[in-house]
């Protein structure tokens, strides 16, 4: 894969305090990249220089080798933008809006009904969008989003206000995009749809990179433990199995407990069953995306942090 993107040592402050601080990245082809990092972190601002609304103090961001600034329109082509939130005119219609857009990038009229079509909005076009939803507005915003076909979708947490249908069918439409070589990058709060759609994650905090990668390579980083839970054909001492085993157990009603290290689950599976033990029932509490973001960036950051 080939980098479309490339964030090459970017900074920006505020009043003498840096918003992003000396940031480095690239986005491939046809990759999904998710941003994440708690308020304040400099996600907005990082979007912002990405898609030329304000200048980097220091360093540059290119796209598709061509450096990105306010003043230069051509690099404009290269992505299309969902901003956090879309100032749209209450009085046009969900189609008038989508061809004023489609005007304004020289788009064939016929793709506004596609667009509408797949952000479920066709047989609303008629309607003045005054009168919508926190979510059909947002659907809209994703909409002209994808009018163009850019190489490069940049959403600003693009399923804030979406319910737990539109949710899913946002994840279905950025894997469709994906597959048709797209590259994606979003910043979002929302750690399951993260983890669920995203090929590498970046991690923000205080305008620095904490981390980037994927989030399998985050979750085997971090040491954060896995939760076995079993229940056996014949009931079994929990403190024997801890002995036996080397883990530590709980008893919960007819099932046992067994924490243990994400490296050490294989060993603990295969001895379940040994010495004439039957397993009845099994269930394996991997640790998520939002417990790992919860335990670095709940506490005092740098310690967590620094064995990522
Ligand atoms: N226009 C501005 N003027 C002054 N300070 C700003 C400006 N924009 C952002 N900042 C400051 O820069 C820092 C990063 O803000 P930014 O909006 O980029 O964070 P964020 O990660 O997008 O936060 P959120 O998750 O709340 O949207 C914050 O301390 C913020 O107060």
């Amino acid at each position: 894969m080939t980098s479309w993107v490339v964030v090459d040592h970017v900074s920006k402050a505020y009043n003498g305090k840096k918003a992003v601080d000396d940031l480095s990245f690239h986005i491939d082809r046809g990759e999904i990249f998710a941003l994440l990092g708690p308020n304040g972190a400099g996600k907005s601002t990082l979007i912002r220089m990405m898609t030329g609304l304000i200048q980097p103090d220091a360093g540059q961001i290119r796209m598709n080798g061509e450096r990105v600034l306010p003043f230069k329109k051509e690099v404009k082509r290269y992505f299309s933008f969902l901003p956090e939130t879309m100032s749209l005119y209450p009085n046009l219609t969900a189609g008038e809006t989508l061809h004023f857009f489609s005007r304004l990038q020289r788009i064939s009229r016929n793709r506004c009904d596609e667009v509408l079509d797949v952000v479920g909005l066709l047989e609303v076009k008629d309607k003045k969008i005054g009168g919508f939803s926190k979510g059909m507005r947002q659907r809209l915003g994703l909409a002209v989003a994808l009018l163009d076909k850019a190489p490069l979708l940049i959403l600003d947490e693009p399923t804030s206000g979406l319910d737990p249908y539109w949710a899913s069918r946002f994840k279905e439409i950025i894997r469709r995009k994906k597959r048709e070589g797209t590259s994606v990058f979003f910043a979002s709060h929302d750690l399951y749809e993260v983890e669920s759609l995203a090929d590498r994650i970046a991690i923000l905090n205080e305008g620095k990179l904490y981390y980037l990668g994927t989030v399998d390579d985050l979750k085997s980083k971090h040491p954060t433990e896995i939760r076995i839970q079993v229940r056996f054909e014949i009931p079994q001492d929990p403190d024997g199995l801890a002995r036996e085993l080397g883990v530590a157990t709980f008893r919960r009603g007819d099932w046992i407990q067994l924490i243990c290290r994400r490296d050490d689950k294989v060993r603990i599976l295969r001895s379940l069953e040994k010495g004439g033990r039957k397993l009845a029932d099994l269930h394996i509490h991997e640790t998520t995306l939002e417990e790992i973001y919860r335990a670095i960036s709940g506490g005092t950051p740098s310690p967590e942090m620094d064995k990522l």
